[in-house]
């Protein structure tokens, strides 16, 4: 199979537990909850999304003929090092286009694969950090993982019916949009009233990282 890539870059993990780390992020085009145009943001599923995932024609994208070459255009970002390698899948909805292929190409390079998900498609189980960010009005399928990752304020979901499911972490993210700071308020008080949830901010932003 071949993969449609919007872009690819080296950079820090910005968001959740691995917050920090050097990471090749590689942003599959589309996704199944809007179709990335302004116009049909206020019709879509998911209306509060801060990324372009749309086409292949950003900073190291295009389409990869096979899963050997998208993995070895992620080693080339990472560079010669073997140590620690880590990349993180994400999009757009990367479980659109992850495969059995990709994980093994992936994993034969020595990457620890990361994933970021709406979690409306099952994460393909050969994924090592698996996190699930749920958005109101879809049908999360995948309730397991290693981090859920609720961006918040979200009108429509009910954060006591996500303390059923099966999570290492849960985190609560601020929803970045006009509204920041307050939506930063409400962050704040969602983690100080809930014990079982962390904060987590997206420093990539602050620190002016991609
Ligand atoms: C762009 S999404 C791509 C991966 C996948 N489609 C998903 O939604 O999880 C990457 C992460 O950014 C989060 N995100 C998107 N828009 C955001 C916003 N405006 N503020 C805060 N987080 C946002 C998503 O919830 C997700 O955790
Ligand atoms: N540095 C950095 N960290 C991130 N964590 C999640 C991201 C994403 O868009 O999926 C992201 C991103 O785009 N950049
Ligand atoms: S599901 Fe993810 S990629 Fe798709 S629109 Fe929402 S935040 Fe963006
Ligand atoms: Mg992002």
């Amino acid at each position: 199979m071949s993969y449609a890539v919007k872009e690819m870059f080296l950079t820090l993990q910005g968001e959740g537990a691995n917050a920090g780390a050097r990471a090749v992020f590689v942003r599959f085009a589309g996704c199944n909850l809007w179709s990335g145009r302004e116009a049909d943001r206020a019709s879509a599923i998911c209306r509060f999304c801060d990324t372009d995932f749309v086409g292949i024609d950003g900073d190291g994208g295009g389409r990869f003929a096979d899963a050997d070459a998208l993995a070895a255009a992620v080693a080339g970002h990472w560079g010669d090092g073997k140590d620690a390698r880590f990349v993180v899948l994400t999009g757009g909805e990367p479980m659109l286009q992850v495969d059995d292929a990709l994980v093994d190409a992936l994993h034969d390079l020595g990457f620890r694969i990361a994933i970021e998900s709406n979690g409306t498609i099952a994460a393909h189980p050969g994924i090592d950090w698996v996190c699930i960010s749920p958005k109101a009005g879809s049908e999360v399928i995948q309730r397991s993982g290693n981090e859920l990752k609720l961006v918040w304020p979200q009108a429509g979901i009910d954060p006591d019916a996500l303390e059923q499911w099966d999570f290492g972490l849960r985190l609560v993210q601020p929803m970045d949009s006009a509204d920041a700071q307050a939506n930063i308020a409400a962050a704040v008080a969602f983690a100080m009233a809930r014990p079982r949830w962390r904060l987590t901010l997206q420093t990539h932003k602050m620190l002016g990282l991609r």
